[in-house]
């Protein structure tokens, strides 16, 4: 994008907070006051609820927000299927679940002139959209920006983890920048359109079907930490008064369908609520981590979790493993070899991770499926068990994982990607025997 945008990230305004009612207008008298449905709303603007939960739903989980705008979302011809590019969604038969553990290298580059949707690649996932349970994973790779189109996912809320390039989103609700080491969120439904700050960009995303991403409860922790409710940025309105074609594009039961407004739908000029998008620094997790010994189970390092109906058992869990000191006494310091119940979905922001010396790389990523036995490499191992055990900073990364309740079934082109990576197994060889009886 132009220096324009750049310029307009820069320049951003933001209220703070995560599950607050939030309140904005961009144009001073257009947010009704003591009531969300005048007779007439304020400047002749038209109130519409956006409903991100049943209304019915336990007010602690109750997620909706009125926008004030110039015309009623209703207001627009017959959507249309389109190309689904490489979006896919759950439920994934393309092929089979597969234990073994995999591991990909960035995406290609797009081809010239792709935009954020166009570049939207999936790589699999779990559950299924319609039952709104489970989750997806996807990666982006895109040049340019999105220019008169908008997109809004029915299917789901979308967490967006760049690692390449800036991201100027522009939302129903105003205007969020999220560049690699921050994450943006955006709830289900809501309209944007990705604009690139950098020319190019790449990253993730995790496709949530099921119930929205909310801050894990902090138990003996006490009332801080880990990600603070407070350093999370919501947008203020802002609104496009543009007349002449702009296409929508919506994501609904899997498939992608188009309408062509006679406007911009990005036309709110007030709204409140707590159904809002969110962009949020992972620098400022706030990292808690043993300080006398062993290594802690990663949940210590969740930002954000999506619960399921079983108590603890999360939908999607989103976990950051950012910069913190190791101090643990007589312990193996790196993660541990485990198989474990739930799936795990790594991605790389930066550097390196501290279980794999090698391979796994920023924008590439691995996935260890429910059950399947990983843990440090061979070379992590071996440095680890014989490193003299000094107080450590490890701050030569930023990683993240998806951790979910149900297997990841992989894509049709994730399995059988040219960045797939061959032999990765080989990364556990020769870890060699020491037990002598
Ligand atoms: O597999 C991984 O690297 C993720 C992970 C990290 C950790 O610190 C403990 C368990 C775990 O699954
Ligand atoms: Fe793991």
């Amino acid at each position: 994008m132009s220096g324009d945008a750049r310029k307009t990230a820069e320049a951003l305004a933001y209220q703070t907070g995560f599950g607050n009612e939030h309140g904005s207008e961009a144009v001073p008298g257009a947010l009704p006051q003591g009531r969300n449905a005048p007779q007439r709303a304020p400047l002749g603007l038209y109130a519409e609820q956006l409903s991100g939960t049943a209304f019915t739903e336990p007010r602690a989980h109750n997620r909706r927000s009125w926008l004030y705008r110039i015309r009623p979302s209703a207001a627009h011809p017959e959507f249309v299927r389109t190309d689904n590019g490489a979006v896919r969604t759950a439920p994934f038969t393309e092929s089979v679940a597969d234990p073994n553990r995999r591991r990909w290298n960035p995406l290609p580059d797009p081809a010239p002139g792709t935009d954020w949707l166009a570049g939207l690649w999936t790589l699999g996932g779990n559950g299924d959209a319609t039952q709104r349970t489970g989750m997806a994973v996807h990666l982006y790779a895109a040049d340019s920006s999105m220019t008169d189109r908008v997109f809004s996912d029915a299917d789901g809320e979308l967490l967006i983890v760049p690692e390449r390039g800036g991201l100027l989103l522009r939302t129903e609700f105003g205007l969020l920048a999220a560049g690699p080491g921050e994450v943006a969120l955006i709830p289900r439904g809501v309209r944007f359109r990705v604009e690139l700050l950098d020319g190019s960009a790449r990253g993730y995303v995790c496709e949530n079907y099921g119930a929205p991403f909310q801050l894990p409860d902090l138990g003996p922790i006490g009332a801080n930490g880990l990600a603070n409710a407070r350093d999370f940025r919501a947008p203020v309105a802002a609104y496009e008064d543009v007349e002449g074609p702009v296409e929508v594009v919506s994501k609904f039961c899997g498939n992608l369908w188009t309408a062509t407004y006679d406007h911009s739908p990005l036309d709110v000029v007030a709204w409140h609520g707590n159904h809002v998008p969110y962009v949020y620094d992972l620098r400022r997790f706030n990292v808690i981590g043993s300080i006398s010994y062993d290594h802690p189970d990663p949940s210590i390092f969740t930002v954000l979790t999506s619960p399921s109906d079983t108590p603890g058992l999360a939908g999607v869990d989103f976990v950051v493993f950012a910069p913190r000191w190791l101090v643990g006494e007589d312990t193996f310091r790196p993660p541990y070899f485990h198989r474990n119940v739930m799936s795990e979905y790594m991605g790389l922001i930066e550097g390196a991770y501290d279980a794999k010396a090698s391979g796994f790389l920023p924008g590439g990523g691995s996935l260890h499926n429910m059950m399947s036995a990983h843990g440090p490499d061979r070379e992590t191992f071996d440095k680890a068990s014989a490193a003299e055990l000094v107080p450590q900073r490890v701050d030569d990364g930023l990683a993240f994982m998806f951790e979910t309740r149900w297997p990841v079934t992989a894509t049709a082109q994730a399995a059988s990607a040219g960045h797939l990576q061959r032999g990765y197994d080989d990364v556990w060889r020769g870890l060699e025997r020491h037990f002598r009886g």
